[in-house]
């Protein structure tokens, strides 16, 4: 009998945990967190169609399960205010909505987070949280995602690639965008879904996210999977603290026959064609 802990790798070659259940002591971190206060800020954008598909199960469950019993700050960025859904929070939950411009093209809507991130971080979030996770949408909470996950810079594995050898993992190829990855180099196939660290962390990621991307802009490159390219050169060449295992963002979708009890936090169903602006 193999368990997951000992099937899967849990640390990096440069010392950097990777986070699965049974890793942690929960009881440690509350202990000591019940000693230093925190404060966890949360970002999340929805921006046309994905306002009312996603939105709302997005902030109800991160309500129930997003570091359950500590401060938590929800950002909701979005293009349209008056569609904000009314949520009741449970004590010890703020949410903050902001009214973002709408990009027309998808692919824009997902990359031009790293500036309205980048912004946001600058203007108030650095003197409001301690620590601040970045997510899409289109993910529901289902189990506890609590202190564990929290580190100066977190990366999260992509549910398709993390066993895959990285020569296979889909970097972008091109020698002439900015996320370019030889093959043969790269650690990890990390996803865009979920990244954080402390919010000087963030800022750092998604402002060098966004020059690489206005920097193909220029020279009129899309890297093959947009923020998520320029997300993992950046670990690449900035390594992160902490990594979380797929169970922090998995895909029932497509399990490959592999099954863990531990899930947190999962895809939702994707209906690009119906909930993706027209490009
Ligand atoms: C499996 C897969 O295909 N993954 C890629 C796909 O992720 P996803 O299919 O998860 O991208 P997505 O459609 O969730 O877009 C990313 C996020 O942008 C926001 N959003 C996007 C579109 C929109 O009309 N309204 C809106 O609010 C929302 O927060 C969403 O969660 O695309 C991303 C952006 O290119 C990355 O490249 C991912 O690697
Ligand atoms: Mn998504």
């Amino acid at each position: 009998f193999l368990s997951i802990k000992s099937m899967n790798l849990t640390n990096t070659s440069w010392s950097a945990p990777i986070v699965w259940e049974g890793t942690f002591d929960e009881e440690v971190l509350e202990k000591y967190y019940a000693k230093h206060k925190i404060t966890v800020g949360l970002t999340v954008f929805a921006v046309g169609r994905y306002i009312d598909h996603y939105l709302k199960k997005f902030i109800s469950s991160a309500d129930m399960f997003f570091m359950a019993g500590h401060k938590v700050i929800i950002y909701v960025l979005i293009d349209d205010l008056s569609r904000m859904p009314w949520i009741q929070l449970s004590r010890l939950r703020t949410i903050k909505v902001f009214e973002i411009k709408r990009e027309k093209r998808w692919q824009d809507i997902s990359m031009m987070r790293m500036k309205t991130i980048s912004e946001h971080v600058v203007n108030h979030i650095q003197y409001e949280v301690d620590f601040l996770f970045c997510m899409d949408v289109d993910q529901i909470f289902i189990g506890k995602y609590g202190l564990e996950t929290l580190g100066e810079s977190v990366a999260q594995l992509h549910a398709y690639w993390y066993k895959e050898d990285p020569k296979e993992v889909p970097y972008e190829r091109n020698e002439s965008s900015e996320a370019y990855i030889p093959i043969g180099m790269g650690d990890f196939y990390y996803h865009a879904a979920v990244f954080g660290g402390t919010p000087i962390q963030v800022l750092d990621i998604a402002r060098e996210c966004l020059k690489g991307i206005m920097n193909d802009k220029k020279n009129s490159i899309e890297a093959v999977w947009h923020d998520e390219s320029h997300l993992n050169k950046y670990f690449f060449l900035h390594k992160p603290t902490k990594l979380l295992s797929p169970e922090y963002c998995w895909d029932y979708g497509r399990m490959n026959g592999l099954y863990y009890p531990n899930i947190k936090l999962y895809w939702a169903v994707k209906d690009y064609k119906n909930l993706r602006v027209i490009t």
